[in-house]
């Protein structure tokens, strides 16, 4: 029983392991420094299969001329989110961004000049509660594996606001608020309708209720997967997303 720890069995009767948030650390540094990986090849890869998990559960038919908001962090969750309100643009949603911290880093201001080259419109304030339910799905990419809860006050307006809505909520690798090994808050959290976990899922995605469980980022060495037994899912064919909970 105790080597089952954290590891789960889905409906394609394979097991996949929930990683501890140390671990996931760990393979990203593997990534970059052991296999050489730089951090926008990765992110493109984890972007382009978040904005497929969304266009696959929420077809562009129904959403009658409604925008997708992708709100940004200030990390590598926030820049998964630019790539992924791109490839939206190209897959002919009306993605519109909101990134309340900005960084000036050459990765983060040539994603934000990607975007806004594209069209894609920045909101400069948080959404009103009004503003937000005009939208058709909100995507979550605030923070990703390095999270360490309390959210901090300059995020605090945007997540409370992502609560209160009633658009569903798309979370890129965890949702956001949440400890990325406990789950959500006390006090309650975001509770997104679709999760897509990237490189594998972590611990606080066994706790997600949502409709659609995704696993992205099809980019890890089969050597990388086996030295951390990941267990992971045979994506089909040559898809770069594959639902866990299907
Ligand atoms: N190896 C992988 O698996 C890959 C991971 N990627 C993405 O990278 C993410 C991890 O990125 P990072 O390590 O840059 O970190 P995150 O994007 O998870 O967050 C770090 C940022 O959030 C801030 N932050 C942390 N705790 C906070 C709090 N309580 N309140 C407010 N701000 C807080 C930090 O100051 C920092 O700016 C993953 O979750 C995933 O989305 C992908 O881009 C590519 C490949
Ligand atoms: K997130």
């Amino acid at each position: 029983m105790l080597l089952l720890r954290n590891i789960k069995r889905f409906s394609t009767h394979k097991m996949v392991k929930y990683l501890k948030q140390q671990e996931a650390i760990d393979i990203d540094v593997a990534l970059f420094n052991e296999y050489k990986f730089s951090v926008d090849q990765l992110m493109e890869l984890a972007g382009l299969s978040c904005a497929t998990a969304i266009a696959k559960s929420y077809p562009l038919k129904d959403f009658n001329e409604k925008s997708v908001l992708v709100c940004c962090g200030p990390g590598n969750n926030g820049g998964d989110g630019f790539v992924c309100a791109r490839h939206l643009k190209l897959f002919g949603y009306n993605a519109v961004l909101y990134y309340p911290k900005r960084v000036d880093k050459p990765l983060y201001n040539n994603l934000l000049h990607q975007c806004q080259s594209m069209d894609i419109p920045l909101l400069e304030k948080v959404p009103s509660s009004e503003q937000i339910n005009c939208y058709g799905l909100l995507v979550d990419a605030l923070f990703g594996f390095s999270f360490k809860p309390p959210v901090r006050v300059e995020f605090r307006p945007i997540i409370e606001i992502m609560m209160q809505s009633d658009v569903p909520v798309a979370s890129i690798d965890i949702p956001s608020g949440w400890d990325v090994e406990k789950g959500e808050p006390d006090e309650g959290g975001i509770k997104p309708d679709l999760l897509i976990s990237l490189t594998a899922p972590k611990m606080c995605a066994e706790k997600f209720e949502g409709r659609y469980h995704y696993l992205g980022g099809r980019f890890v060495p089969s050597k990388l997967a086996r030295k951390y037994d990941l267990c992971l899912p045979e994506y089909p064919d040559t898809d770069c997303c594959v639902l866990l909970n299907d």
